[in-house]
C-alpha cells in the first residue's frame, strides 16, 4: 500500500473505532471510582481527605505521565501503547477489587491513572496515520466526544453492578472491560505503514522533547488546552458541586442534573467546534479565545451576581464552562498541523498536561482561599458560603489572564515562523489575499 492508499479507508474506520473503543473503556475507568464514594468510604473506613487523595493521585500520575507517554508513542508507535494502557488498567482495576486497605487501594488508583495516560495521546496520534485533511480535526472532537460517554458507563451500569453485587465483583467486571480495550487495540489497531519521517529507533527522548517544544505551534497548543480546559476540571472534578449546593443554595438533585449538561454539550459543541476547525483552520486561536472570553464573563457575572444567581444563569455558566472541554481539542489541531510525524506523540503529551496542570493548581488554591477565609472569619464561619466561593473562584482569572497571555505570546511566535517560511497567516490574507493553509 503507499502512503496515500492507506488513508481513509476501511482499515483507517476499523483502526479508529477500535481505538475510540478503548479510549471509551479507559475513561470508564477513570471515572468509576468517583461514583463509588460512598461504598469506598466503607470499604477503607476512609475520610473525605483520603477519598479525595484517591482522585488526587490518579490526576497527579494521569498528568505527570502525559510527556514520557507522548514520548513513548513516537518510539513504540500507538498500538503497544494503548495496549499496553489497558493491561495496567486491567491490574489496577484488579488490585482495587482485592483491596482492603488504603494503601493497597491507592495502588491500585496509581495504575488506572497510568494505563489511563497512555490512552488518549495514542488514540489522537492514530489519526494523522489514518486520515487526511478536513477528516482529522472532526474525527478529534468526534474522539473526545464519544470518549466522555464512558462516564456513563461508570455512572449507570457500573454504579447498577455495585449496588447488586458489591465492590469486588464490581471492580473485577472493570478489570473484565479493560480486557476487552486489551483485545480490541491487540487485534485491530496498526500503526500503520511505514513511513520515511519515523525517526530511528534510538532517538533520545531529551531530543523528541527539545524539538517539540522549541515549536511554538506545540507551546500555542499547551496555552490553549490550559486556558481551555481548566475551569471544566476544577468544576466537574471538585468545586462545582459545592459551589451550586453550599455556595448557590440549589438541591443536590439539582445539581446533579446540572453537571449532567457537561456531557450534552460535549456531544453537541465537539461536531460544531470540529467543523469549524476544519473549515476555518486559520481561526483556530480566535476560536478559542471566544469561548475564553464567555467562560470569563459568565464566571464574572454569577461571582458579581447580588445574593444567589438565578438558576438560568448557573445554565448558562455551565453551558459556557462545559464547551472549555471541546474547545481544548484545538490544542491537538495545532500539534498536528505543526509538528513533524515524528514528533506528534511527544507534542500531544505536553499539550494535554496544561488543561490538567492548570486544574490541580486552581483545585488546590481554591481550597486553600476557602480555608483561609474560614479561619480569619472565626470560630463557627461556615466553610463553603457564597461569599466565600466568590473570593476563592476568582482565582480561575488568574490562571485565565495568565493563560491568555501564553496564547497571545506563542501565537504571535508562531506567525511569525510562518510569516519566514513564506507560509500564510491571517494577517499576511488581511496585506495581500493570500490561500490558506492549513495553520
Ligand atoms: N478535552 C478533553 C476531552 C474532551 C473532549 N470533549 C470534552 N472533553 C481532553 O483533553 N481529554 C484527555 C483525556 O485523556 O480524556
Amino acid at each position: 500500500m503507499t502512503k496515500a492508499e492507506h488513508l481513509d479507508s476501511v482499515r483507517s474506520w476499523v483502526v479508529w473505532a477500535a481505538s475510540l473503543g478503548a479510549y471509551l473503556i479507559a475513561v470508564t475507568q477513570r471515572t468509576s471510582f468517583g461514583v463509588a464514594g460512598l461504598e469506598a468510604t466503607d470499604r477503607f473506613d476512609a475520610t473525605a481527605s483520603i477519598l479525595a487523595t484517591f482522585s488526587v493521585v490518579q490526576l497527579v500520575v494521569y498528568a505527570g505521565l502525559q510527556i514520557p507517554v507522548g514520548i513513548l508513542v513516537d518510539r513504540w508507535g500507538p498500538r503497544a501503547m494503548i495496549t499496553g494502557g489497558a493491561a495496567l488498567m486491567m491490574v489496577g482495576q484488579f488490585l482495587l477489587a482485592m483491596a482492603d486497605s488504603v494503601a493497597s487501594g491507592l495502588v491500585g488508583r496509581f495504575f488506572v491513572g497510568a494505563g489511563d495516560a497512555m490512552t488518549f495521546v495514542s488514540v489522537i496520534r492514530l489519526l494523522p496515520i489514518w486520515f487526511s485533511g478536513y477528516r482529522i480535526p472532526m474525527l478529534t472532537q468526534v474522539t473526545g466526544m464519544i470518549g466522555q460517554l464512558g462516564q456513563l458507563l461508570s455512572l449507570i451500569p457500573f454504579v447498577a453492578l455495585l449496588h447488586l453485587w458489591s465492590w469486588t465483583p464490581a471492580f473485577l467486571s472493570l478489570a473484565a472491560l479493560s480486557m476487552v480495550g486489551f483485545a480490541l487495540a491487540l487485534v485491530l489497531v496498526s500503526n500503520g505503514p511505514r513511513t520515511d519521517e519515523e525517526p530511528p529507533a534510538r532517538v533520545k527522548a531529551r531530543t523528541l522533547l527539545a524539538e517539540a517544544w522549541r515549536e511554538p505551534g506545540t507551546r500555542l497548543g499547551f496555552w490553549t488546552h490550559f486556558t481551555t480546559q481548566f475551569t471544566t476540571n476544577v468544576f466537574l472534578l471538585t468545586w462545582g458541586y459545592p459551589f451550586l449546593v453550599s455556595g448557590q443554595g440549589i438541591s443536590p438533585a439539582v445539581a446533579s442534573g446540572l453537571l449532567s449538561i457537561f456531557v450534552v454539550v460535549a456531544m453537541v459543541a465537539g461536531p460544531l467546534l470540529g467543523a469549524a476547525v476544519a473549515r476555518y483552520p486559520h481561526r483556530r486561536s480566535a476560536i478559542a479565545f471566544n469561548i475564553i472570553g464567555m467562560i470569563a464573563l459568565t464566571w464574572l457575572v454569577v461571582i458579581l451576581w447580588p445574593g444567589r444567581a438565578p438558576i438560568w444563569m448557573l445554565v448558562i455558566l455551565i453551558v459556557c464552562v462545559a464547551s472549555g472541554g471541546p474547545a481544548s481539542m484545538i490544542g491537538f489541531d495545532f500539534v498536528r498541523t505543526f509538528n513533524p510525524a515524528h514528533v506528534i506523540g511527544t507534542a500531544t503529551g505536553i499539550v494535554n498536561v496544561g488543561g490538567f496542570l492548570a486544574a490541580l493548581v486552581t483545585v488546590y488554591v481554591v481550597g486553600w482561599l476557602l480555608d483561609i477565609q474560614q479561619r480569619a472569619a472565626g470560630a463557627g464561619a461556615e466553610l463553603y458560603s457564597l461569599d466565600a466561593f466568590r473570593w476563592a473562584l476568582s482565582f480561575q482569572f488568574v490562571m485565565m489572564l495568565g493563560g491568555i497571555i501564553g496564547m497571545v505570546v506563542t501565537r504571535n511566535k508562531a506567525r511569525r515562523a510562518m510569516a519566514l517560511r513564506g507560509e500564510y497567516t491571517p494577517r499576511s490574507q488581511r496585506r495581500q489575499g493570500n490561500t490558506p493553509g492549513n495553520r
